[in-house]
């Protein structure tokens, strides 16, 4: 594949709250993304940030057809979304939302569930597990227990590790670090940049920690109010007004009280 190949391309999109509502309107609600275009090239590692309420989640959301754009066209490996059977979409693009269920299952089942989905046997599940559990310093006693024996961080380390080691072609992390103690969340961060040099996985990551995203990214996307406010190279960036302008927002948003 050519390293500049654009993987994903977002033109005009606009979401209204009222598809939300599942159909039960006609009428449009209020405005929750409007006129997003971007694109992400092949292995390139988006940070989406935003202050609370700004559309990060409903934009990943859009992104892995959980809901479908009021109007505009979404654009994975040069197909418009529309002309991919969601079975296809889901076997190249991952979402990890903000709170990961690991379905009741223990975390050994749990890990191997996406590689028998996708018809991986045994032996060939194995050496997988044992990579990724190692990259993530998943300890052998985890794999015994369900959800409920596992911490809040501990079982957010369980689902990056299930979204990670099928290694998708797009990757979309909604706040992966916000269980994660700082050792892990940095570590995280250097296996996500590894994993997207080396398998050319594209990955947008929502973050509200900055020097986390500084790390990260190799692009930012800054949302204000459901609207794209800076589509930047990493090297653009101004970390510093990024955090004034993040921290005035979130002021404006407390409404005085
Ligand atoms: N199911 C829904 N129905 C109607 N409105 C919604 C729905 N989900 C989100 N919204 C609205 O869309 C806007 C954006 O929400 P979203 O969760 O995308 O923000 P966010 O940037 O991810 O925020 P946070 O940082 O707090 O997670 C908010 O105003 C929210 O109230």
């Amino acid at each position: 594949m050519n390293n500049s190949q654009i993987i994903l391309k977002l033109e005009k999109v606009n979401l209204y709250s009222s598809l939300l509502a599942k159909g039960k309107s006609n009428q449009l609600g209020y405005p929750i993304l409007q006129d997003i275009s971007f694109q992400a090239i092949l292995g390139e590692r988006l940070a989406i940030v935003g202050s609370t309420g700004a559309g990060k989640t409903s934009l990943l959301r859009l992104l892995n057809r959980l809901d479908e754009p009021t109007n505009g066209k979404i654009y994975f490996d040069n197909l418009e979304y529309h002309q991919i059977p969601i079975i296809e979409l889901r076997k190249s693009v991952t979402f990890l939302p903000q709170e990961a269920k690991l379905l009741g299952m223990k975390v050994k089942q749990t890990l191997a569930y996406p590689l028998v989905l996708r018809g991986f046997n045994k032996q060939k599940i194995r050496p997988i597990l044992d990579e990724w559990t190692e990259k993530l310093q998943i300890p052998n006693d985890w794999l015994e227990k369900t959800e409920l024996q596992l911490s809040a961080g501990q079982r957010q380390i369980v689902a990056i590790a299930r979204a990670l080691l099928i290694q998708p072609k797009l990757l979309l992390l909604d706040e992966p670090t916000s269980a994660l103690d700082a050792g892990n969340a940095n570590k995280l961060m250097e296996i996500l940049v590894t994993m997207s040099q080396d398998s050319q996985t594209t990955i947008l990551m929502v973050n509200h920690q900055l020097t986390l995203a500084k790390k990260f990214c190799t692009k930012l996307i800054h949302l204000q109010q459901g609207k794209i406010f800076a589509d930047l190279a990493a090297s653009e960036v101004n970390w510093e007004n990024l955090h004034e302008s993040l921290l005035k927002a979130a002021e404006e948003d407390d409404f005085g009280f």
